[in-house]
């Protein structure tokens, strides 16, 4: 496909950049009972009826465990120089904590060798969403202890991966842990608690900080927060509107990266949650300043706002941009945003090492035809986003990586498999991968931003 690249800047990336595609345990493995694994909530949460669209669950997924080889390769093949994956607790702690099942083990070791044999750059993600069922029955990331639970298990990984993995990630989206698993249910554990929600936040962040001490002293240097972003525009210069947009602000972009900066929560937080808002004492907040040594951003879309008194626990809602194009998960197409959540972290938390850690969208792809397959809208989601992310650059943010979301169709949690992200697809029957157009254009990408076109 003879896309034209974006434009960059300068020539070439900034020296190291990495080129990579992202994923996590549950959505691609399948097997989530392999080899002495024990079950996650998303295996409990995807077989309680109506939790998950069409009933789909992830115990075949991409196959991902037993045709991983394959895929490393599929990786190489595109000319990545980075792979961002998530470990599954529950293969290397089956009851959480405790006797460490080596099966597990040996299957992320296994695959971090074979990415490193191909100068792929593994990226580690400690925590994408699958906790032990045996630890939610133990209260879950709502109990005090939680954060011990995560730093012991993080220590375990160091130990076994610390000499061969440089990027760690200790948690993927903090917010969507909390909100979507605590507050609105759609998520496992599926709850909708407003008393629970800002304690799971807070132990969230306990465990963050507790996984960046425990991986200090096993010599640890890279170790990052992954944080879904998403930049928030007033839907008019009314005072309600400015003001429900600046809580909305709060509840996505600065629940977690203020305390992990700053010591200290949003404001805002105490007007949304009211009375179910917990009193924190200087030290307790203080404990939370755990900055990461790079911000992962996810990054999908922006919102417009306005406010709404009907809309809880924050009085906001998203305004839809009719005129704009939208992803089959509705999400307004908006790759100044990208621009601009990149720049306002430099401002705010005094330009940090970033990585895009994932970017990408859904759309409703047409069938393959004679090899191919043309998914012409994400090609120019990803061609406009790198633009964007170029920019930033150009602004002086200090980026070092773009992952796209995401390598593989997968399991899109509560909507199954009806919502595809991938470069590649996945055959919904015999799981077959074909790298789509959007897979040619990024590899395309990558040789002309590496000066290799
Ligand atoms: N939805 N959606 C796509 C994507 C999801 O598949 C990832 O697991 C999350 O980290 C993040 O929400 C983004």
């Amino acid at each position: 496909m003879n896309e034209q690249a974006p434009e960059m800047p300068t020539d070439s990336p900034p020296s190291g950049f990495l080129w990579g595609a992202a994923t996590s345990s549950y959505q691609i493995e399948g097997s989530p009972l392999a080899d002495g694994a024990g079950p996650s909530i998303w295996h409990r949460f995807a077989h309680t009826p109506g939790r998950v669209l069409n009933g789909d669950t992830g115990d075949i997924a991409c196959d991902h465990y037993r045709r991983w080889r394959e895929d490393v390769t599929l990786m190489a093949s595109l000319g990545l120089n980075a792979y961002r994956f998530s470990v599954a607790w529950g293969r290397i702690l089956p009851e959480g904590t405790g006797r460490v099942n080596q099966p597990g083990l040996d299957f992320y070791r296994h695959l971090v060798d074979a990415l490193l044999e191909q100068g792929i750059e593994p990226m580690l993600t400690l925590y994408h969403w699958d906790l032990p069922e045996a630890l939610d029955a133990r209260g879950g990331w709502a109990s005090d202890a939680s954060p011990g639970w995560f730093a012991d298990y993080a220590r375990i990984l160091y130990r076994a991966l610390g000499d061969r993995v440089r990027l760690w990630i200790t948690l993927n989206e903090p917010w969507v842990i909390t909100a979507g698993g605590y507050l609105f249910g759609d998520l496992a554990p599926g709850h909708r608690s407003q008393s629970e929600t800002p304690i799971v936040a807070h132990n969230l962040l306990r465990a963050h900080a507790a996984a960046l001490a425990s991986g200090r002293a096993e010599g640890i240097e890279r170790i990052g927060l992954a944080v879904n972003l998403e930049p928030q525009y007033p839907a008019s210069p009314l005072a309600d509107d400015i003001a429900a947009t600046a809580r909305r602000d709060a509840f996505i972009n600065r629940w977690f990266l203020d305390p992990v900066f700053f010591g200290r929560y949003p404001a805002e937080m105490e007007a949304i949650f009211g009375t179910a808002w917990p009193e924190y004492s200087a030290s307790e907040l203080d404990a939370l300043r755990a900055p990461p040594d790079f911000i992962g951003v996810n990054y999908y879309s922006r919102s417009v706002v306005r406010a709404d008194p009907t809309e809880q626990p924050v009085g906001a809602r998203r305004v839809r941009q009719d005129a704009r194009p939208h992803t089959a998960m509705d999400w307004e197409v908006y790759p100044q945003g990208l621009t601009h959540i990149l720049a306002w972290i430099q401002g705010r938390y005094g330009n940090p090492p970033v990585y895009i850690t994932e970017n990408g969208a859904a759309f409703d792809d047409p069938p393959p035809v004679a090899g191919r397959l043309h998914d012409r809208q994400r090609v120019a989601y990803l061609r406009s986003h790198l633009r964007a992310a170029s920019r930033a650059l150009r602004r002086g943010v200090d980026l070092r990586g773009y992952f796209a979301w995401s390598l593989l169709d997968n399991f899109e949690w509560s909507y199954g498999y009806a919502k595809r992200f991938g470069l590649v697809r996945v055959d919904p029957v015999d799981r077959q991968r074909l790298i789509k157009d959007s897979g040619r254009f990024y590899r395309d990408a990558i040789r002309r931003y590496e000066g290799r076109a």
